[in-house]
């Protein structure tokens, strides 16, 4: 394993305003496929504020979530650890910031049926670089290890969205902003 994070990097300090330990999170956007809940089929994944700079997610490995039968799609898993990095990185900095980099080690088969348990930790900061990594285990957090993941997470400036998202997109949400950063019942 190559050292991380990979560049000397200044320790993360958690946002004052941050949510408090054990708050449960919001969607950060209804049609988000990580997390939102207008997305039939998405991940629907949910998060916790951890302690200091983590954040623990969960979500359920669906029948719509295959790769081979009855075992989740490894990129469906890339995509959980992208959404639960980026919720680690938007909530505890309370920065706007977008994946740059982000690798993955599948360790153990997921089966449909799985409550995965994403565990993310903010891991250092250079510059506008966020170093985050994650550990996914399986229908506990003391469970298996299924997956690991580390990320480089660039922060932006909220121009970024506006700049490059679809004009119909950013129009139904200046019409409606209660699609950003809704409260959702919870799921697994
Ligand atoms: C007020 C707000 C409050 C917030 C409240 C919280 C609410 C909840 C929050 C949130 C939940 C969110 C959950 C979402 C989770 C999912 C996230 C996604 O999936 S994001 C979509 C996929 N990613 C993209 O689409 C990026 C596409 N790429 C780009 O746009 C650019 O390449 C970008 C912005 C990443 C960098 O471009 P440049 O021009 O701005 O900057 P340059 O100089 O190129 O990079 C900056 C530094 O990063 C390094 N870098 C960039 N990419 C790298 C890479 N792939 N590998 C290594 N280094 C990289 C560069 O070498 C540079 O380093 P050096 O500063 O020079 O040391």
């Amino acid at each position: 394993m190559n050292s991380w994070p990979p560049v000397p990097t200044e320790p993360p300090a958690r946002h004052p305003d941050a949510p408090a330990p054990d708050t449960e999170l919001p969607e950060h956007y209804a049609y988000c496929f990580g997390c939102g809940s207008e997305v039939e089929h998405g991940l629907h994944l949910r998060a916790t504020a951890g302690d200091d700079l983590t954040v623990r997610s969960r979500f359920l490995v669906t029948e719509t979530h295959q790769g081979a039968p009855g075992l989740a799609h490894g990129g469906l898993l890339a995509c959980a650890f992208d959404e639960a990095l980026g919720t680690a990185v938007g909530h505890l900095l309370r920065r706007p910031a977008v994946t740059g980099r982000l690798e993955t080690d599948f360790v153990r088969p997921v089966p449909v049926g799985t409550v995965l348990h994403i565990d993310a930790h903010i891991d250092g900061v250079a510059g506008r670089k966020v170093y985050v990594s994650a550990e996914g285990r399986m229908n506990s957090v003391v469970g298996d290890i299924a997956v690991r993941a580390r990320a480089l997470f660039v922060l932006v400036e909220l121009k970024h969205f506006i700049d490059h998202g679809r004009r119909e997109d950013l129009r139904k949400v200046a019409e409606d902003p209660g699609l950003l950063g809704r409260s959702v019942d919870l799921n697994p």
